[in-house]
């Protein structure tokens, strides 16, 4: 099965060097997004590539940068290309992401509710579902800033990818130990403290057997400094095509 992986951008919530964190992610012929923030639709233009060419998007919590380009996105979908995108979103989110951020925009006559824009397939934590032919994503709840639910997501039961999410060096161990993880993609705040990312310092406290599965991203505009101070990790840069291997896990630029 290929999976290619290609982030739309790498950059923090407030980063200017890189665009929004969000992944665009190929399999079985289809694509997903994971998160769609608000610089999603221009770094999917610089990409040469459009709304239409979405299959699905998935969300892992309610901040800007993870979902300030949906409105865009619903519109672009019901009034150019004239078709309902699937979103997979936690059961938790659900009525938070309409009445909270998005009926604002997209509210107008007819009585709009998310349904009229997008496929909803809500998921409870905890369930594997398939949101691409062959690519399967389990969500996580994992903590991020107090009270707001997030999630981090489990794909095809060995690639962890995290949401924004503090630091948990029990789950990264578990992960990797206990539940057959061979490849982590983590939200990294280069500087500390990391009071609602986890930072480079306390990433770096993981063992080499975790940092070498690890790949960082959701970097503040100085990630050029830091350029071989990551230990075994490795950055992962925007707009490259990543290829991961089926069977190792291992992460490859096309
Ligand atoms: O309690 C809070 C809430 C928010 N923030 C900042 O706002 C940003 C929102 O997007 P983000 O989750 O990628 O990163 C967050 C932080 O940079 C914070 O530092 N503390
Ligand atoms: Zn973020
Ligand atoms: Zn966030």
């Amino acid at each position: 099965m290929d999976l290619n992986v290609q982030m739309l951008g790498t950059g923090s919530a407030f980063a200017k060097a890189n665009y929004n964190n969000n992944a665009m992610i190929t399999a079985g012929g289809q694509t997903l997004l994971i998160d769609c923030g608000i610089t999603a639709p221009l770094a999917l233009h610089e990409l040469g590539r459009t709304f239409n060419e979405i299959d699905a998007v998935l969300l892992t919590h309610i901040h800007a940068d993870h979902i300030g380009g949906l409105e865009e996105f619903a519109f672009q979908m019901k009034f150019i290309y004239g078709r309902k995108p699937r979103l997979y979103i936690a059961d938790t989110l659900v009525e938070q992401l309409w009445e909270c951020s998005l009926k604002g925009g997209l509210y107008q006559d007819e009585n709009p509710t998310l349904a009229s824009y997008f496929d909803v397939y809500p998921i409870a934590e905890g369930t594997s579902v398939e949101v691409l032919p062959e690519l399967r994503i389990k969500l996580l709840a994992t903590a991020h800033i107090p009270n707001k639910p997030n999630y981090s997501l489990i794909i095809n039961d060995h690639f962890f990818y995290s949401g924004d999410t503090v630091f948990n060096q029990d789950l990264l161990h578990s992960l990797v130990q206990e539940q057959q993880v061979r490849l982590i993609f983590h939200d990294c705040q280069l500087h500390p403290p990391g009071i609602v990312h986890a930072c480079l310092s306390q990433l770096l406290t993981l063992p080499a057997s975790i940092q070498e599965l690890t790949y960082l991203m959701h970097y503040g505009d100085d990630k050029p400094e830091f350029v071989g101070r990551t230990g075994l990790m490795r950055f992962i840069d925007q707009h490259v095509v990543y290829h991961i291997d089926p069977l190792n896990f291992t992460v490859n630029p096309l």
